[in-house]
């Protein structure tokens, strides 16, 4: 059955997020999942304390990811525990035993390069809930506003993937006409300043995602 906008529709992921405001605005504004970054290295990491805020300012039925890189399983658990998360994103090398291991569902970023071979990543998480794409960086794990060559995405995964990795208000809409996935996520490229999202911003990304999901039903 082919499923027509409003019913299918690109679903968008913000990341990233600091600030409860910035959040609730997101999702007011359409986003559809909301990404909390638990890596220290990162200057979107977050305290327990300041995620909780961050997730106390959501509406229902908006989704809060939980950004991991690497972290000790004890980590992990501990935020799990206190932080009410509905998605895992592992954005670094956990294995797929690792990443089954706390219950939940669970998306696994992959860093696109030219030799990565996606189909064969598919195939060793089987139980992963999607794949999230982003830019490979030699000396950042993510969140690094650079994009990478689409062309790399086989075709017959195309619609299954949230497409990440600089996307921005300018460039999402190629992006979406090249690869068409089910979802996009965005986070250097709606920013004022790292972790401090642009309301104009987010609204210009989101607006372009909807415009070009309207107007592909019409095409
Ligand atoms: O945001 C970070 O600082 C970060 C650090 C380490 C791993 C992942 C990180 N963020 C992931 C994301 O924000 C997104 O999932 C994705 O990488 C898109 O980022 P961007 O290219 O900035 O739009």
């Amino acid at each position: 059955m082919k499923i027509p906008y409003p019913f299918r529709r690109t679903r968008v992921k913000i990341c990233g997020f600091t600030r409860p405001d910035d959040a609730a605005l997101a999702v007011r504004l359409g986003a559809d999942a909301i990404g909390l970054v638990f890596y220290p290295p990162s200057p979107r990491n977050l305290d327990v304390e300041t995620a909780r805020k961050i997730v106390a300012a959501l509406p229902p039925f908006a989704t809060v990811v939980g950004l991991f890189v690497d972290e000790d399983e004890s980590v992990v658990r501990r935020i799990l525990e206190q932080v009410r998360i509905d998605l895992i994103q592992f954005h670094g090398e956990e294995s797929p035993d690792y990443c089954r291991r706390f219950g939940k569902p669970y998306i696994k970023a992959v860093r696109m390069r030219s030799e990565t071979d996606l189909a064969r990543v598919v195939d060793a998480y089987p139980d992963a809930a999607g794949f999230l794409l982003d830019a490979w960086h030699p000396e950042a794990k993510g969140g690094t506003g650079h994009p990478f060559d689409w062309d790399l995405i086989p075709k017959e995964l195309r619609q299954s993937v949230i497409l990440a990795g600089g996307l921005t208000p300018r460039n999402v809409e190629d992006a979406l006409r090249a690869v068409r996935p089910y979802a996009v996520d965005v986070s250097s490229g709606v920013e004022a300043d790292k972790g401090i999202k642009d309301a104009e911003k987010m609204a210009a990304f989101l607006e372009q995602v909807h415009a070009y999901d309207r107007r592909a039903h019409i095409d």
